[in-house]
């Protein structure tokens, strides 16, 4: 058989730690193959040795025969390998053209000229059905866009094996598309795709095959055709039960006393525009739209992140005006940012000290910290949640992404609030684990705090919501109770139809 790459039995391990423990692992030429599994099961790890990141403690890596040991990340895509990692990796102060192009020049063995690049930069953003402007700093795109260059970047490449860690995370529908479209013509052309994605739906409209692991060992390769999402699920968790919920069971929404928070037609600049709608206690109100129709923006301005430029926030029947994410907490607002990377935490610290960062009065003994007690919290979030981590003082960055979200969400557990917002918290996590997000917000809402749930996944707004407010380009189109009605219903609403 020919195979692009063969690993053959390896192992690797960070200190004491075993994260993978004898993965085979191969790619034919033209194929698609998905990389499946739970959060911490060793995905990335595994992609980061092919990626030169990391080198195995023990086994073989074999590139179209020929027995390989990177050096280093550069040297691996010398070889014919290009990787988008879940982590952005663009020069955020270059501009987007020069990101694209950063270190193409060697491989083409001269300089590559800058209407060469240009002439090249048009055809892919033609390809790929996407404009942006090549000459604006990376900085100052939006995530989506940011991820947009990242694969651009990856795919110009011109690799022989193009690797994606989540790479649809943050795009908007047309962009995924054009992604979908690019991952066939990359086949076509001969080229070999590893795609690793927690959205089920990706893996069967775009891979041939499928390698499931679990607990850093490999559960066995499998056609996609021969796949359902519940056999996925099984074999990624060893769970014939995975207790996955369709639909909202109960509701503990109050709607007798004063809301929690009523939004009276809140604006800033022609971003968001006369904004209202309540939320009480114990309500959980979901927040649906296409990503880009300004959901984040509107959580933004209830936890002080933006200055509101019109309009009236009460919360329990009081006018408030919160000028900081700081004030938002002593309002009793939580929130759970989208951009966990930049917002939710700091991965150079331990893990106890992030879990701990909102909450920091409650673990001191006699006015010092006490590690023991935010260690015991830490403790609590990790059990609720099922977070893998082998001890609260590793360092943040050490867990892979998914746990690392679920870290985020841990922090707010036990906090006194009267409303939380989830922004997108189910990024990056694997199909069993989203059940114990869900869990979270069931609880706040038992206890009679009020939820903002915002997602591009509109099964999980029907999952968890009581009533769905849908937003277009900044302002509400409708409300809508969570009685009798499908996604195509909300996809009605989203689309004007
Ligand atoms: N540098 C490191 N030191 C210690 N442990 C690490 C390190 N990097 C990864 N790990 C551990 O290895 C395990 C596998 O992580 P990995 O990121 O490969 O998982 P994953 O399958 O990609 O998960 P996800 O779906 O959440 O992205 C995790 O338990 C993680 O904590």
């Amino acid at each position: 058989m020919d195979y692009v790459l063969e690993m053959k039995n390896i192992f690797k391990s960070f200190g004491p730690v075993h994260v993978l423990e004898g993965i085979d692992f191969s790619l034919k030429k033209g194929e698609v193959r998905a990389l499946l599994g739970a959060n911490g099961a060793g995905k990335s790890t595994l992609i980061k040795i092919v990626g030169g990141v990391h080198s195995q403690t023990s086994g073989e890596v074999f590139l179209k025969g020929e027995k390989v040991n990177f050096k280093d990340e550069y040297d691996s895509k010398m070889k014919g390998i290009s990787i988008i990692y879940q982590e952005l990796s663009l020069i955020p102060t270059l501009t987007v053209i020069e990101n694209i192009f950063l270190g193409r020049e060697s491989v083409r063995g001269a300089f590559l000229k800058k209407e060469d690049m240009r002439k090249e930069y048009e055809q892919i953003c033609k390809d790929f059905d996407f404009n942006i402007n090549p000459d604006v700093i990376t900085s100052r795109l939006s995530i989506a866009n940011q991820q947009m260059v990242e694969i651009m970047k990856a795919v110009s490449w011109n690799a022989d094996i193009i690797i994606m860690d989540e790479p649809t995370t943050s795009l908007t529908n047309n962009e995924k598309e054009g992604l979908f479209k690019i991952i066939k013509r990359l086949k076509k052309s001969g080229k070999s795709v590893i795609y690793i994605s927690h959205i089920l739906d990706e893996i069967f409209l775009n891979c041939d095959s499928a390698s499931i692991m679990r607990n850093g060992k490999l559960v066995g390769n499998y056609d996609v055709k021969d796949l359902t999402k519940g056999k996925i699920t099984e074999l990624m968790t060893g769970n014939t039960n995975s207790g996955i919920k369709e639909k909202k069971d109960q509701t503990f929404a109050d709607y007798k006393s004063e809301p929690v928070l009523e939004l009276q037609n809140i604006s800033r600049n022609n971003v968001v525009k006369n904004v209202s709608f309540k939320v009480h206690k114990g309500e959980v109100v979901g927040l649906a739209g296409l990503v880009g129709s300004k959901r984040t923006e509107i959580a933004n301005l209830i936890y002080g992140v933006d200055k509101r430029t019109g309009g009236t926030i009460l919360m329990n029947g009081k006018e408030v005006n919160i000028k900081s994410p700081t004030e938002a907490i002593a309002n009793k607002i939580g929130y759970i940012p989208e951009d966990r990377k930049n917002l939710g935490l700091i991965l150079d610290w331990e893990i106890y000290k992030n879990a701990t960062a909102i909450q920091i009065d409650k673990f001191k003994t006699r006015g010092f910290l006490d590690p023991k007690k935010e260690k015991e919290f830490t403790g609590y979030g990790v059990k609720k949640l099922g977070i893998k981590i082998n001890n609260a003082a590793q360092k943040m960055k050490e867990l892979s992404g998914g746990n690392q979200q679920k870290v985020v969400v841990s922090k707010w557990l036990g906090q006194d609030m009267d409303l939380i917002i989830y922004d997108e918290p189910t990024k990056g996590i694997d199909i069993a684990a989203k059940e114990d997000i869900f869990h979270t917000v069931e609880e706040f809402s038992k206890q009679g705090i009020g939820v903002i749930f915002i997602s591009s996944d509109l099964d999980e707004v029907l999952r968890v919501s009581d009533k769905i407010i849908v937003i277009r380009d900044g302002s509400v189109v409708c409300e809508m109770d969570n009685k009798g009605i499908s996604v195509q219903d909300i996809m009605n609403k989203i689309f004007d139809v």
